[in-house]
């Protein structure tokens, strides 16, 4: 058995004590005894957490949970018998502040659990008898679960309740009525964004959250906004505009608000508990995407090393809260598996991962090395994610890498050979999508993947020029470039999509040098973007070190006209040098070179 939640620092006899209350039975007919009340009561005390279970109908306790956590694994869909039923489970909880009033959490997690009951649990002071307070689903009209609350009253009440009556008429009443939504139906979200001058326009980034929350999954119900230059301390938008986001909820019957900009924890905290729902954050919503989207070992422990350095500052505190609001967005792991709910689990988890992907990185960093040596020059493509990378790179190398209209279609990169029109080889990568707000958990978890950008010795910045926003997106990737330190690296600007414009936007788009239009799908403008890049190319030079045997010194002559050379030493076995010179001619002392420089 186990206990659910964050049991970070609670002591094992105080755990072991936790254990015991899955041996409590209570009688059919009853809610709770109240013995069984007391010993969370007292266990809550000492732990200075709430305390959860779940009691089944045939008064067995099925599950045991402590604290703050808005993840936590509570009873999945198979404890819930049917779309259109109560789940059979009810939940009573402590509060162990001393009022036994449910919160608005409580009653949304009773109306989405679909709880045969919730109740709510507070000590009084100084002898006086626990007090309870309790709802339950008393009417469905027009599809829509009304909740009826009751209390306080006290415990002995409480265990005098009718409970077998009260089940038999909810039941009654969901064997009568159509519910509007089925169970676990698709987020309905409210999307909320700050107007903060010198950011994006606030309608483009909202749509873009629009875009990214679709794609995990979610329907956008409303849009809220406010202008504002600096978020609220406590609630990130203003009071007022919190009682808008409630009346909106309650009209759109959404589940779920999702907020522009990345939440403190306690804003976070703070908002759910003056709304009584879930709040995530852009952050949250594209790690969401991440975890859904990661396929390969490597993308899959990235992913969670983000998710899991995101939630661990937002565990404990005070309610037992979203945990009772069930999984989706927010909850999933990286191949659907739950987040981890417990401090010391994570942490220990986190620092696994990152010894995992230390041994990643230097695998990848001794297949770097044997491309280097192997010469070949390396480009990796960046860009807006859906800006049409993976596109081009199967057209440049029949890689058939997926490429699809889907926001962040690309986790993992991948790396294909081509020969340039002049006849070089070059290693061409596509990688992740960049996006604006892009979180820097991720930037860090993908540091070794994101590699391939860092060491290359061309960038291809590929542009969604049919999008109206492109300038501004090519800000963000130049922002993100800056924060991976490869925004001085030589890049082309690659306009793509160029089948979706008139000829006449195409030539105020290249005022840039070095840039080109394309169209990644179509095909038009690719010949003339190798042709580039091998101009580019020839133009690069490289650095290398060469042992020429004194046998062959005519080719220290041939280097003396077409290498700058760096420096010499007369060695036993020949000529050591350090040149410089321009990367197609490396080819021609390959034979002699001794260890390579990037
Ligand atoms: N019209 C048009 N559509 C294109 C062109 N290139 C790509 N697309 C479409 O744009 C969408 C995104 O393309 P991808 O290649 O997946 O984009 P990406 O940059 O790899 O995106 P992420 O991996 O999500 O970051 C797909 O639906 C492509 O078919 C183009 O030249 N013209
Ligand atoms: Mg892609």
């Amino acid at each position: 058995m186990n206990i659910h939640g964050d049991t970070g620092g609670i002591k094992k006899g105080l755990l072991a004590q936790l254990e015991q209350l899955y041996q409590f039975n209570v009688p059919t007919g009853q809610a709770i005894t109240a013995e069984l009340a007391q010993a969370m009561l007292s266990l809550s005390m000492l732990i200075e957490r709430e305390v959860a279970i779940y009691l089944n109908r045939r008064g067995k306790v099925t599950q045991v949970a402590v604290g703050d956590l808005r993840t936590v694994d509570l009873p999945s869909t198979d404890s819930r018998r049917s779309e259109k039923r109560l789940s059979g489970i009810r939940c009573i909880h402590t509060h162990p502040g001393g009022d036994s009033r449910l919160s608005g959490i409580d009653i949304s997690a009773l109306k989405n659990m679909r709880f045969d009951l919730m109740a709510a649990i507070s000590a009084l002071p100084a002898g006086d008898e626990p007090e309870v307070s309790f709802g339950f689903i008393s009417d469905i009209d027009d599809g829509q679960m009304h909740v009826r609350t009751a209390g306080p009253l006290s415990l002995s009440e409480f265990t005098r309740l009718a409970f077998t009556e009260l089940l038999l008429q909810t039941d009654r009443l969901f064997s009568k009525n159509e519910l509007a939504e089925p169970l676990l139906q698709t987020e309905r979200v409210i999307l909320v964004g700050l107007d903060q001058t010198g950011k994006w326009a606030i309608d483009d980034s909202l749509s873009e959250l629009g875009q990214l929350a679709e794609t995990a999954g979610a329907e956008v119900a409303a849009v809220i906004r406010q202008k504002k230059d600096r978020p609220d301390a406590a609630l990130f938008i203003g009071k007022g505009k919190v009682q808008e986001i409630a009346v909106a909820r309650q009209e759109h019957n959404a589940n779920m608000i999702v907020f522009d900009d990345e939440l403190t924890p306690s804003q976070q905290r703070n908002l759910e508990q003056a709304l009584g729902v879930k709040i995530i954050d852009r952050t949250a919503l594209i790690l969401d995407i991440f975890a859904q989207r990661a396929k390969s070992h490597e993308g899959k422990l990235q992913v969670e090393l983000a998710q899991l350095r995101y939630h661990l500052p937002r565990l404990g505190g005070q309610g037992l809260v979203l945990s009772r609001l069930g999984g989706g967005i927010g909850t999933r792991g990286p191949g659907e598996t739950k987040l981890e709910v417990d401090k010391r689990r994570i942490r220990s988890r986190i620092s696994d991962i990152e010894q995992q992907i230390e041994q990643i990185k230097k695998h990848r960093e001794i297949h770097r090395k044997n491309r280097i040596a192997a010469n070949l020059p390396a480009i990796a493509l960046v860009g807006y994610t859906n800006a049409g990378k993976s596109t081009l790179l199967n057209q440049l190398t029949s890689a058939g890498v997926l490429a699809e209209d889907k926001l962040f279609a690309t986790l993992d990169p991948t790396t294909r050979r081509t020969t340039l029109p002049s006849g070089l080889d070059v290693l061409l990568t596509d990688t992740v999508g960049f996006i604006q707000k892009l979180p820097h958990q991720l930037i860090s978890a993908f540091r070794a993947t994101l590699e391939e950008v860092v060491h290359a010795d061309l960038l291809l910045h590929v542009i969604d020029a049919s999008h109206p926003n492109h300038r501004r997106q090519m800000e963000a990737v130049c922002q993100v470039l800056g924060e991976l330190q490869a925004d001085q690296k030589p890049a082309i600007l690659v306009f793509n999509k160029s089948d979706k414009l008139t000829a006449a936007e195409l030539p105020g788009l290249l005022r840039e040098q070095h840039s080109i239009a394309v169209s990644a799908a179509g095909g038009a403008g690719l010949d003339g973007l190798l042709q580039l890049i091998d101009a580019f190319l020839a133009k690069q030079t490289a650095a290398m070190e060469l042992l020429i045997p004194y046998s062959d010194s005519g080719i220290l002559a041939k280097l003396h006209e077409t290498a700058v050379i760096k420096c010499t030493e007369y060695r036993d076995d020949g000529t050591y040098v350090k040149i410089e010179l321009p990367v197609e001619r490396q080819k021609d002392y390959l034979t002699y070179a001794i260890g390579a420089e990037a």
